[in-house]
């Protein structure tokens, strides 16, 4: 089975959670996007749901694959949000923002009752930080805000580098805020916890893609079939 048919597999498990009448906080990325067209095609046969998107993307698929869209203005808590990640650890942190859309991802996260995960396999890991953990900035005193960033890396005991994420036109990426996005190479983050925390106070940063304590359950589709992870 190859990997697309894996991430549309979880989808699949996690659209078994969704009831009738639910507010949904609809993810980004390939994963979240073949919940966001199995979610439509039971819309399709009556399911009554609305959703909120987590980025333009997501918003243009669903208004494509006919879910009914709200936003958190319109509405107060969500019942639960279903969204991919690009690493999971055993207590279902994670890091996300490989595709940019990080903050509106945990916006909607933590106004959700509950946050399902569904990946691959591939995406479980002991510890996180062999992905690049995006950072979320203002333009604005880019440098100070890095070097801050380092200080804050100094302290919670990780290094690397921190690249300028590029667009493929090679432009500087630009999120659907109208922020740029640092990814910090770190092989290791040994206190994510702690390094979400200090990374949460420096001016500048916007947010960052460690999401701790947020995701409920995990989905992970492999060869053997799909395991499913409960938060202790
Ligand atoms: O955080 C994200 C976007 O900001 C995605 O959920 C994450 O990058 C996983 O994407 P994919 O399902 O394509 O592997």
């Amino acid at each position: 089975m190859n990997s697309e048919e894996l991430k549309r597999q979880a989808a699949a498990r996690a659209l078994e959670y969704v009831q009738s009448g639910m507010k949904l906080g609809l993810g980004t990325g390939s994963t979240a996007r073949h919940f966001v067209e199995l979610l439509g095609a039971r819309v399709r046969d009556g399911l009554e749901v609305i959703g909120v998107p987590t980025s333009e993307t997501t918003r243009h698929d669903a208004i494509r694959c006919g879910i009914r869209l709200t936003t958190l203005d319109e509405v107060d808590r969500l019942d639960l949000t279903v969204d991919g990640a690009d690493e999971i650890d055993p207590a279902l942190n994670l890091i996300k923002g490989g595709g940019g859309a990080l903050l509106r991802e945990k916006i909607v996260a933590a106004a959700s009752d509950r946050m399902i995960v569904i990946a691959d396999d591939t995406k479980w890991v002991e510890t996180l930080g062999r992905f690049p953990l995006p950072i979320e900035v203002i333009p604005f005193g880019l440098g100070a805000t890095q070097r801050a960033i380092e200080k804050a890396f100094v302290a919670c005991g990780v290094a690397g580098e921190l690249v300028v994420r590029k667009a493929k036109d090679g432009h500087v990426f630009v999120t659907d805020g109208g922020h740029w996005i640092v990814d910090a190479h770190l092989g290791r983050i040994g206190d994510a916890p702690g390094l979400a925390q200090s990374l949460g106070l420096i001016p500048g940063v916007v947010e960052h893609g460690l999401f701790i304590g947020l995701a409920s359950v995990a989905m992970l589709a492999g060869s053997q079939g799909i395991r499913v992870v409960e938060r202790q």
